[in-house]
Order: structure tokens, then C-alpha cells, then sequence
């Protein structure tokens, strides 16, 4: 099994606080789900923005009911941590997006260069960042991205939107798992990667995007995202069944799919997508 290394989060702390103004941060040795537990310290009273760290989770939580393995022999191989932080955009629509972008484009400029066959961290729609090289593609990571309004201790109205984003990204492989695909992780990468250095990888800009996003929502980022598209021009299957091929995001974060009887747009999170082999 790979042992969760506790690490000092204190140590890397001192070089992001500075740039991570108002936000407190807390490395646990377990909890059920980093997401779980900043809504509890919300609804508590949790003032100000929160960065959660976990070793361990025991119920850590993905999209549709799915979850994140990061206990038993997953333990210590992923780097799992949520921020908690109030948020007022226009629209919400593309959020989930707007992280992912963000995280990989953080990890992105960190891979050496491998000349033409380098790795290339690519997005699938909505909130999965998957390892494309040589042939393969693989699960790197995922987003959990969760939104809840309170009111401060005392007072009667006026509640504030809080938005709590979870990342959860392999680090290494999982010792013992048995996987029909297995996930990428940053060890194909180098092994030099660990939980703490992606932290400190992708947490800052991360806030930023979610600042940018705040602001200027989605739309600016259609581009970028664009760039970094799994699923544009393929084939795909809906879990609701429709078939179609891939095109690309809207400026609402909706996945624009060509179908048989027309083009269509998908927004709801209640749906997954697969890519299909391509037909040769
Ligand atoms: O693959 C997915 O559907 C999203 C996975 C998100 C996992 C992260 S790990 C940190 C945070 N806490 C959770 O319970 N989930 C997210």
C-alpha cells in the first residue's frame, strides 16, 4: 500500500499565504470527504476562505454519486483538498470548466518538454482532467464543485453564496488496485512529483481563476479550453442514451454534440459522457 506521508503543510503554507490573502488552510490526517467537511464548517460559522488538505478520505465524494478512492491501498496516492471561498458570478454556468482549465494548465506548464510526444493533460467535459501520450488517455484527476448559501451567525438575512471546489488528482500509482483501465497519475510523468509540490502547483492560480471567473465568467475561456478539449470532434455516448460527435464548448460551458437529428447542447450535470471509438 502506498503510506499516506504526512507533510509539512505548514512549511509550504508560508510561501502561499501571502498570495493567498484571507484564506486559512489545514492539512487533515482524515476525514470523510475535504468537501464534507468545509460545508460543516460553514454551516459552524466558517468565516473566512478555507483550503482543506486531506491524507486520507473515507467517503471522498465525485460527480453523480461517484466516488473518490482514497483510502486502503489508494491511500497517499492522490493529493485531495477542497477551497471554500464566497462567491457572487453572474452566471455559475461553466464553473467546473473553469477549474479544471485552470488546474491543468497549472500541471501543463510544470511537464518537462518532451519534444513532439509530450504528455498533453487534456479536459473531458465537464470535470475530468485526463493524461493524453503516446497512444493512451488516461484519468488524471477530477472536480467536485459544490455551491451553498448561509447566513452569518446572527443575522436575519443577506445570505452569502459560498462555492467549495474539490480537487482530487493521482499522484502516484495505486499499489495493488485492479483497475481494467488503471488511472494516469504525475509519477508517469516524473516521479519527482508529490502531493505537496502539486499543491503548490496548481492552488494559487487556482484561486485567481475562480476570481477571473467571478468577474468575467466563462466565455473569456472558451478559447483555452478549446485547446485543451478531449472530447471535440469524437464520437460520444450520453448516459441518457443520445449518440453524436463532439464540438466543442459554448461560452455557457454546455458541450455542443452533433447528433443524428440535429445539433444539441448539454448542460446538465446529470449527465455523462463517453467517448466512442472512432469508426475507421
Ligand atoms: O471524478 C470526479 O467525479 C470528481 C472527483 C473529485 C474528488 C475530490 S477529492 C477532494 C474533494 N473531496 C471530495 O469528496 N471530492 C473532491
Amino acid at each position: 500500500m502506498t503510506k499516506p506521508v504526512r507533510w509539512p503543510l505548514e512549511a509550504l503554507w508560508q510561501t502561499l499565504a501571502p498570495r493567498m490573502p484571507g484564506f486559512s488552510a489545514e492539512l487533515l490526517d482524515s476525514v470523510d470527504s475535504t468537501n464534507s467537511e468545509c460545508m460543516r464548517r460553514l454551516r459552524a460559522g466558517q468565516q473566512e476562505p478555507l483550503l482543506l488538505v486531506a491524507l486520507v478520505q473515507t467517503a471522498g465524494r465525485g460527480r453523480l454519486g461517484r466516488n473518490w478512492q482514497s483510502e486502503g491501498e489508494a491511500a497517499g496516492a492522490s493529493l485531495t483538498f477542497s477551497l471554500a471561498l464566497p462567491m457572487a458570478p453572474r452566471s455559475w454556468s461553466g464553473l467546473s470548466l473553469a477549474v479544471g482549465l485552470s488546474v491543468a494548465d497549472s500541471l501543463q506548464a510544470e511537464l518537462p518538454a518532451v519534444g513532439s510526444r509530450a504528455p498533453r493533460i487534456a479536459l473531458k467535459w465537464p470535470n475530468d482532467l485526463w493524461l493524453q501520450g503516446q497512444g493512451a488517455e488516461r484519468k488524471l484527476g477530477g472536480i467536485l464543485v459544490e455551491t451553498a448559501s448561509w447566513l452569518a451567525p446572527g443575522a436575519a438575512s443577506g445570505a452569502t453564496r459560498w462555492v467549495v471546489v474539490g480537487v482530487g488528482l493521482n499522484v502516484a500509482p495505486r499499489d495493488g488496485a485492479d483497475f481494467s483501465t488503471p488511472p494516469g497519475c504525475l509519477h508517469d510523468l516524473d516521479a519527482r512529483w508529490d502531493a505537496p509540490t502539486a499543491l503548490g502547483c496548481v492552488v494559487e492560480p487556482l484561486v485567481d481563476a475562480l476570481q477571473a471567473f467571478e468577474r468575467e465568467g466563462f466565455a473569456p475561456l472558451v478559447a483555452r479550453y478549446a485547446a485543451r478539449d478531449a472530447l471535440a470532434g469524437r464520437p460520444v455516448r450520453l448516459s441518457d442514451g443520445r449518440e453524436g460527435l463532439a464540438s466543442g464548448v459554448g461560452a455557457d460551458g454546455a458541450l455542443r454534440v452533433r447528433g443524428p437529428a440535429g445539433p444539441f447542447d448539454i448542460s446538465s450535470a446529470e449527465v455523462s459522457v463517453r467517448p466512442l471509438p472512432a469508426v475507421a
